[in-house]
């Protein structure tokens, strides 16, 4: 990894025992790691190199740890993110609050940091449809609200996790692009689709 360039710095957040680590850990070794949990101590980072059309795209991903002992440093981690991936656990509602806590941060403190939020652990929910504390569209609108995308995931099936860490990488190539035309043909940035693209334009 050393010396490898680093297009889109990726910070994964959440409550502890959502699935952060999981999430990684399918994306990037395609692996579903069972066996008695460990948490994560501090932050950890992994880099993952990926086409989108015929670019590529090295995400370079912070996976932070969740317990609140750790909030401080994971305060460190999310500087300068272009992307987020604010995590909740599908069958716990306080992890959902929790989640909120770091939209609200990143939302004040990381303008130009785009938002996807992430239901985990979607496989428990098709055992049993009984066990969701997180209602959708709930969370869909909140979503719109604050201009994030919405993802549910299962790091044990592989549900949705690739669909998600590929739509990271494409924004950043739209938001790219978007950047090489107004600087080669003056766009007005008061056209700008989506406010996103502004603000990403100062990193
Ligand atoms: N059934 C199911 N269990 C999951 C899934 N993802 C994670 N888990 C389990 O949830 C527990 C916590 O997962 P981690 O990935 O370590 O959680 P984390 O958010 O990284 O935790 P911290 O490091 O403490 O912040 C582990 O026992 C995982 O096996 C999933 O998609 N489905």
């Amino acid at each position: 990894m050393s010396g490898q360039r680093v297009d889109v710095k990726v910070v994964m957040l959440g409550k502890e025992y959502v699935g952060k680590t999981s999430l990684v850990e399918r994306y990037v070794h395609d692996r579903f790691l069972v066996g008695p949990y460990q948490n994560t101590i501090g932050a950890a980072f992994v880099a993952k190199v990926m086409s989108v059309g015929d670019r590529t795209v090295t995400l370079g991903i912070w996976d932070t740890a969740g317990s609140e002992r750790y909030e401080a440093m994971s305060r460190i981690y999310y500087r300068g993110a272009k992307a987020a991936i604010v995590c909740y656990d599908l069958t716990d509602s306080s992890s959902f609050e929790r989640a909120k806590f770091w939209v609200k941060e990143l939302r004040s403190l990381e303008e130009g940091c785009q938002i996807y939020l992430c239901g985990t652990k979607s496989d428990l929910l098709e055992e049993d449809r009984r066990r969701r504390r997180v209602d959708f569209h709930d969370v869909q609108d909140y979503a719109d609200n604050i201009k994030a995308q919405l993802f549910e995931t299962s790091s044990k099936t592989g549900q949705s996790v690739d669909e998600l860490f590929q739509k990271v990488a494409e924004d950043y190539v739209s938001v790219a692009a978007f950047q090489v035309m107004t600087e080669d043909k003056g766009v007005d940035l008061g056209q700008k689709p989506n406010p996103y693209f502004y603000s990403c334009c100062h990193h």
